[in-house]
Order: C-alpha cells, then structure tokens, then sequence
C-alpha cells in the first residue's frame, strides 16, 4: 500500500516530547511519513519551556512552499503557531495547496504556564483557523479561550463543543485531561485578566472541579473523558486516569495520531479511537525522565499494543 505523508506546522520542542518532535515520532509509530514546518523554536525541557524564539515568517513559507510543491500531504496538523501572522501564513498556504484534511490543535499554555500562543492571535485561530479545519482538539482551557464562556459541567463541556462547532470547526473533540483539580474558580478568561499570564495556566488548572454542582452531571475524576461532536451527534471517548505528572506533550501527541489515522483513510469516530488508546498506552509507560512533567512513551502502543479500555466510545 502507498505511504500516507503527513505535514505537521508546529513549533519544536528541544525536550523530545511535545511540539514537532512529538508529532514526528507520533506518526512514525502509525506507519505514516512524517513532514514538518516549524513555526518556532523552544528551549524546553520537562521543568519549563526556557525560551522562545519564533522562525521567521520566510522561512515558515519556504518550508511550507517546499512540502506543498512536492510531497502533497494527505493531511496536515497545526500545532503552536506562535501569533497571528503565521496563523494567517499557514491559513493561506492551506488554502493554496488545497490541504483539506487539517487538524487543528489550537496550542496556547503550556503545561508549566509558559504562553505559547500570543493572546491577541485568539481571534486569528477564530476567525481563520477554525473554519479552514476538519477537527479542532482543545483542552478545557482552551476551549474557554477560543468560546469565552466558563466549563464548569458536563452540560458547558457541550455547549462549548456546539459553539466551536458553529464557529467553523466541522469536528470538535475537547479533551478532558484538565477536568482533575478539585478547585472551583474562574473562567480563563477571567484568569488571564486578573493575574500575570504565567501565573494563568496554574490558575485555570486548578478550576475544573470534581464537586461542581451542576444538576448531577459530575465532572470526572477517575475516568479521562474526550467529547467529539459532529454537528449532530457526542461522542464521549473514556479511559482511566493515569495518576502520573508525566504528561508533557500528550495533547500533541493525541492530534498527531489523528491525523496519522486521517491521512490512511480512517474516519474521524475510528481516528479519534485509534488515537485515545494511543496516548493512553504512551502515558501508562511513560520513560520518568527529568525533574519536572516527563514525556510519554510514543512508541508504547506498537511495544505494548493498546491499554485496556482506552479508546472506548460511548
Ligand atoms: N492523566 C491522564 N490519564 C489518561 N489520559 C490522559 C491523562 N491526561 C491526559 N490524557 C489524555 O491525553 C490527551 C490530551 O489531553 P489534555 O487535556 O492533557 O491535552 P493538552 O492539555 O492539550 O496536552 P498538552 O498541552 O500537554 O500537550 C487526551 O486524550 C486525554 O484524554
Ligand atoms: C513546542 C511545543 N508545542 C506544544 C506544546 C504543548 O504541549 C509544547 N509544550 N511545546
């Protein structure tokens, strides 16, 4: 059978486990050829994300005109973006190459609260983003950021997966890896206006709430639970929660295997599936590396085969 090629438009993580590095290793683990336009280059390592320091939109373009003149992708993800010129860069070579399979992972904090995403290039994932993309995979947070509205249940959790939905996205899968704290707060909207941003991303994490009163419909605590919506039907993708702080890179790593999926033919239901029982496998036999929120293990799901119970749809 033909090689599937996938093109991932991200920043490079020089820890190993997130950004293009995440990808890359993602879809060489899923039988797929893997490309990449970097966005941006962090120094990061498990404890911090230690600098940033964006490629110039030239040569994001150069790359970009590179892949699409030559190895045509039967599906590309974004991942961090970095602000609004290579959001609107990367739009339009999209559009240009007419790449219609897009992922799209709206990457904004990363996990120790540094900003990867500048906050005034919101609107440009909004406005141009979101209605280019087959699927949009943000985290809680996120999923506040990009509708404005506060995630407090299950009954929000939907709302919000139909206004990213009429915003533009043709699919939404918001992830449930944050919905673990036990700290009622603010919405992150809220957040970011009452403190220093990087004092945001712990403030939002600690908001989702396992006793939020909200009619019964609790929250979850020891299942991780993705809603896919379609613009018709949810989906809810169940696993255990893994108790572990190694957890860097797995929001990249689930859209990677996405698109992976994708571009072999999958729909989005079995892509969805195929990649949940990844990153659970990944995270079950996560390495313990550095001091501070280790990798997963890509290649746990070809060593170990799929974690029991995870990719489960109901
Ligand atoms: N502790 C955990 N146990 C099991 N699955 C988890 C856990 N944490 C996250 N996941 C799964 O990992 C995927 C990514 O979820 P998460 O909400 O953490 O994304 P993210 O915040 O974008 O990740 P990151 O920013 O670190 O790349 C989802 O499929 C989620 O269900
Ligand atoms: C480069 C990069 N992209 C995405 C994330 C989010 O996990 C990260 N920490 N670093």
């Amino acid at each position: 059978m033909k090689l599937a090629k996938v093109l991932t438009i991200a920043g490079s993580d020089s820890g190993g486990g997130a950004g293009i590095q995440a990808d890359l290793k993602t879809f060489q683990e899923l039988n797929v050829f893997g490309m990449s336009a970097i966005t941006a280059v962090t120094a990061q390592n498990t404890v911090g994300v230690h600098g940033v320091f964006p490629v110039s939109t030239e040569a994001l373009e150069a790359q970009m005109d590179a892949i699409g003149t030559d190895l045509a992708p039967q599906a590309v993800k974004t991942g961090m973006l970095y602000d609004a010129e290579r959001i609107q860069l990367t739009v339009a070579k999209i559009r240009q190459y007419r790449w219609n399979l897009v992922v799209v992972d709206p990457v904004m904090i990363a996990k120790g609260g540094q900003t990867l995403l500048e906050l005034a290039a919101i609107r440009a994932v909004v406005e141009e983003l979101l209605p280019i993309s087959t699927l949009v995979t943000p985290n809680l947070p996120e999923a506040e950021f990009l509708t404005g509205m506060k995630i407090r249940n299950r009954k929000d959790w939907r709302e919000a997966a139909i206004r990213l939905h009429e915003m533009g996205a043709r699919y939404v899968l918001i992830k449930g890896g944050h919905a673990d704290e036990d700290v009622e707060g603010t919405s992150a909207t809220e957040a970011v206006k009452s403190t220093e941003s990087t004092d945001a991303q712990e403030f939002v994490n600690k908001r989702f709430s396992a006793d939020t009163e909200d009619d019964g419909e609790r929250m979850y605590t020891n299942q991780v639970v993705d809603l896919l919506y379609d613009g018709v039907c949810f989906v809810e993708y169940s696993g255990p929660r893994i108790h572990t702080k190694h957890t860097h890179g797995t929001g990249c790593t689930l859209s990677a295997a996405i698109t992976a999926e994708l571009a072999k033919g999958a729909g989005v239901r079995e892509a969805v599936g195929t990649a949940k029982a990844f990153i659970q496998a990944a995270l079950e036999h996560a390495p313990q590396l550095g001091a501070g929120h280790g990798p997963t293990l890509h290649a746990a799901y070809r060593l170990h085969g799929p974690a029991p119970a995870a990719g489960a749809a109901r």
